[in-house]
């Protein structure tokens, strides 16, 4: 079974939607919360080590049953069960979206094209196991007998993203492998990175889905190169491994049998670190707590599944979401997390998100005659403060923000957490309150400022406030939560995309401009220039004498 197609402006909830907008946007998030003493607690979810506070979001129980109207009548329910039993929801490109396969529990059946994919999936988790750990013990060594010391992941989009951002987000629980990874085809990239390297000790992780990714080709062919300055032939089956679908190209490529991992074509790229692609991630915080991660997403994945739209977190986030973009007309959302351990989490899910839902068309292939895919953006805290807050508080966009924090710091350093946490708290607090003109001028007349200086500037010194966030408060950053709450943000992706009635799982757009780039290539190698308009054919003159 498909997707149900369903045109969300179609349902009965939609045109409701519509007019409870028109009679609520003005509401102030204060007067929710003098309307509603336990607001805190009405509006917000505790799931194992995840307190998730949506109170402060423009919303009122009626726009939450609304929201839950409109999921019902585009059958949610339905292309949940759809996503999990492995049905080709990736229509366009004729797949089944199975992330969720690759975490499942070892006694689960998932089937496909009539074999269990959880068997297959252990299968490689074992010799992800034996690989890493004999790196990581040292038995395993390079082509002079002396243990690995570091490891470079060559890949891009969710071949690199995502190893990336779990390696920076799981920094604490490294152990002695330095860990590296060039993606971009830019010689920078490389170059620099290579400056660091000691051929006899690195291991390089080439990850590619297909193999023919312009960036991760060249950028493994320039370190090939630059290994056998040093090494053999012989020797690249001791340096090199490769996670891909395309077994014959790996081949080509030279490296050993031994050092390659399968991956599927019913897991996308962006959804691809809890397979073979986080080679990297399991050698950098060793197998256990790799599977520590798949375990915590597991658990996401049984809750998305199992719990009621009003108590779903990935549900529940995702109807707030649409109801900022689609009825307020809000084009972003910054997700800030307080810590700089997940400095990359954003940047991963820029991807996850716009590369997703990123889309125009629906699923009866007409032009949606509404907003889909939200912009995605933002930076730890307290640093974003003294960033870009200033346009959240007192800007003209509207931009609801997701802040992540958590209970236990891993440093132990209470100082330093206290006041991170102080500032998370009173962030969310501010962006909601605001600052009032009578406010602003008690505050004035107490300092002592005269009427007129009080005057001119009392307009700069209001905060209207009512500036929505989501609070998600996690007990620790640990593999396990990790591993939970990127589930999380992969679960709303798809609600956003059944609700949108939109494909998420293909990226088509990516292609056109990977084609235009290899015909100008050849334009910029050979020395006749294609036909292109004027002004790209300047720059190409230019960019050629
Ligand atoms: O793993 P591959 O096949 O090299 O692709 C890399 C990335 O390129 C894309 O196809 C487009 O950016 C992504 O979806 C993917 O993660």
């Amino acid at each position: 079974m498909s997707l149900p197609k369903i045109d969300p402006t179609t349902t009965k909830a939609w045109p409701k939607l519509e007019a409870h907008f028109k009679t609520t946007k003005e509401i102030h998030l204060k007067d929710l919360f003098a309307e509603d003493a336990d607001r805190g607690r009405t509006f917000s979810i505790q799931w194992k080590d995840f307190l998730v506070d949506f109170s402060k979001n423009r919303i009122t129980t009626e726009t939450f049953s609304l929201l839950q109207e409109l999921a019902q009548e585009v059958g949610l329910q339905q292309a949940i069960s759809s996503y999990f039993k492995g049905e080709p929801i990736n229509e366009t490109e004729g797949r089944a979206v199975l992330h969720t396969a690759l975490r499942a529990k070892k006694t689960d059946r998932i089937m496909l094209g009539g074999s269990n994919v959880v068997d297959e999936v252990y299968a490689v988790k074992k010799d992800i196991k034996s690989f890493t750990d004999a790196i990581i013990s040292g038995t395993k060594t390079g082509f002079t007998g002396k243990a690995f010391t570091d490891v470079v992941n060559i890949g891009i989009g969710g071949s690199d993203l995502g190893p990336a951002m779990v390696v920076e987000s799981l920094k604490f629980y490294k152990n002695h492998l330095r860990t590296h990874f060039v993606s971009n085809v830019d010689g920078d990239h490389v170059h620099e990175t290579l400056k660091e390297l000691n051929p006899e000790t690195t291991l390089f992780v080439v990850v590619s889905k297909t193999f023919t990714t312009q960036e991760t080709l060249s950028n493994a062919t320039t370190i090939k190169k630059w290994f056998l300055q040093h090494a053999t032939q012989q020797d690249i089956a001791k340096h090199f491994a490769a996670v891909s679908t395309n077994t014959e190209k790996i081949a080509e490529f030279g490296i050993s049998d031994s050092h390659v991992f399968p991956m599927w074509d019913w897991v996308g790229g962006r959804f691809s670190l809890w397979s073979a692609v986080g080679l990297t991630i399991a050698l950098a915080i060793g197998f256990e707590k790799y599977d520590q991660l798949l375990q915590g997403a597991n658990e996401m994945d049984t809750h998305f599944k199992e719990t009621d739209f009003s108590g779903n977190i990935p549900v529940v986030l995702a109807l707030i979401s649409v109801w900022y973009n689609n009825f307020y007309g809000a084009e972003t959302e910054a997700i800030i997390p307080y810590t700089q351990y997940l400095g990359r989490f954003s940047a991963y899910l820029q991807q996850g998100i716009m590369e997703s839902n990123g889309k125009s068309v629906d699923r009866n292939g007409k032009i949606t005659p509404y907003q889909t895919g939200t912009i995605i953006w933002g930076e730890p805290g307290t640093n974003s403060q003294h960033a870009f807050f200033q346009l959240i508080h007192q800007g003209t966009k509207l931009i609801p923000s997701d802040f992540i924090g958590f209970k236990n710091s891993l440093h132990g350093d209470s100082d330093h957490h206290n006041k991170l946490m102080a500032n998370f708290f009173a962030q969310t607090e501010a962006l909601m309150n605001g600052k009032t003109q009578q406010e602003v001028i008690a505050e004035f007349k107490e300092s002592g400022k005269s009427e007129k200086e009080v005057n001119a500037l009392v307009p700069f010194k209001v905060f209207e406030g009512n500036k929505p966030t989501n609070t998600l408060l996690i007990d620790r950053l640990t593999p396990k939560s990790l591993g939970s709450l990127i589930a999380l943000y992969e679960h709303k992706i798809f609600v956003q995309g059944v609700l949108w009635n939109i494909f998420s799982y293909d990226q088509w757009g990516v292609e056109l401009g990977k084609q235009l780039a290899k015909k100008t290539l050849s334009d910029i190698e050979n020395s006749e220039i294609s036909k292109h308009d004027s002004s790209t054919m300047r720059l190409l003159q230019y960019f050629k004498k």
